[in-house]
């Protein structure tokens, strides 16, 4: 049963899907954190992606760390994203004992998307809808297992990058956001971890083009969610316990922006 109304939403990278006895540990420790808090998971798999559209011989590209996505891609791209990265994840849930419940996005009214820039393809930014589906779902002791395929208003499917799916569904439920990935957390340029990255130091560092690509996205996406929710955002790897992370003693905070008074 869980005692804080806050839930957890934990964003997991696709790299974890290749690494079953990690992911496998930290299903178990879901579990367990699932005793005193409600948990939301949700997942990239990128990855997949790339192995996947490889075998069909289609090649894939990526602007500042989103992929472009033509239409054409999109069986595959979420065939990969709200098929099979999605259920790995719930059969290595239930291996944890915990019952989960797979979605997308698009599903409950969750969020709705709207078209990034054609030159992307059919890449959609998220906004927040109704939670109604995950109060349910949390309500009933389930792990909801979210993946990043979204839907504009005309059911046009569209691929989403997984930390802004994530953001967009700790604003939803006003969660603690933790963003997991192969890396300990932002490093500098000298590759030592950044305990604590304000607004000022991000640009600094983008800027001097030492955060890029993959981490780009995710440092600007965990800013916006922290400045929404006016709390800071975790990011750290999913190799670490979660104990650790959720008491600040590994990973990178990610500090809110200064709110404009009167704004
Ligand atoms: N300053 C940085 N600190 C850490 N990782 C960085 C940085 N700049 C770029 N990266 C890259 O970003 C990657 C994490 O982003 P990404 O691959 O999109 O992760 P995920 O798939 O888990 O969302 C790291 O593995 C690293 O290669
Ligand atoms: C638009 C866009 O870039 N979508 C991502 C969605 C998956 C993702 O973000 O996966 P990771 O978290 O493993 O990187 C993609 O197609 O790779």
């Amino acid at each position: 049963m869980a005692t804080s109304n806050t839930p957890v939403v934990i964003k997991v990278g696709g790299a974890l899907l290749e690494n079953p006895a990690i992911a496998a540990q930290l299903l178990t420790e879901i579990k367990a954190l699932m005793a005193t808090r409600s948990v939301i998971l949700v997942h990239g798999g990128g990855a997949m992606v790339d192995t996947l559209l490889g075998a069909m011989q289609l090649t894939s590209t990526k602007i500042d760390g989103l992929r472009v996505t033509p239409d054409e891609h999109m069986p595959v791209v979420s065939g990969a994203l709200a098929g099979t990265a999605n259920k790995m994840l719930c059969g290595l849930a239930i291996g944890a004992g915990v019952t989960p419940v797979g979605i997308s996005l698009l599903d409950g009214g969750l969020t709705q998307c709207t078209v990034l820039n054609e030159k992307y393809g059919a890449v959609g930014i998220p906004s927040p809808g109704s939670s109604a589906l995950l109060d349910h779902l949390l309500a009933s002791g389930c792990l909801p297992v979210i993946s990043s395929i979204g839907s504009n208003a005309d059911g046009r499917l569209l691929n989403v990058n997984a930390d802004q799916a994530a953001t967009v569904i700790a604003e939803l439920t006003g969660g603690d956001l933790l963003l997991l990935s192969n890396v300990e957390g932002v490093l500098d340029g000298d590759k030592v971890l950044i305990h604590a990255l304000d607004e000022a130091r991000l640009k600094d560092e983008v800027n001097k083009g030492v955060i890029k690509d993959g981490m780009l996205v995710k440092v600007e996406a965990a800013m916006q969610a922290a400045t929404q929710l006016s709390k800071p955002v975790t990011i750290a790897s999913w190799s670490q316990s979660l104990a650790a992370i959720l008491t600040n003693q590994t990973g990178t905070r990610v500090i809110p922006a200064a709110q404009i008074s009167g704004e």
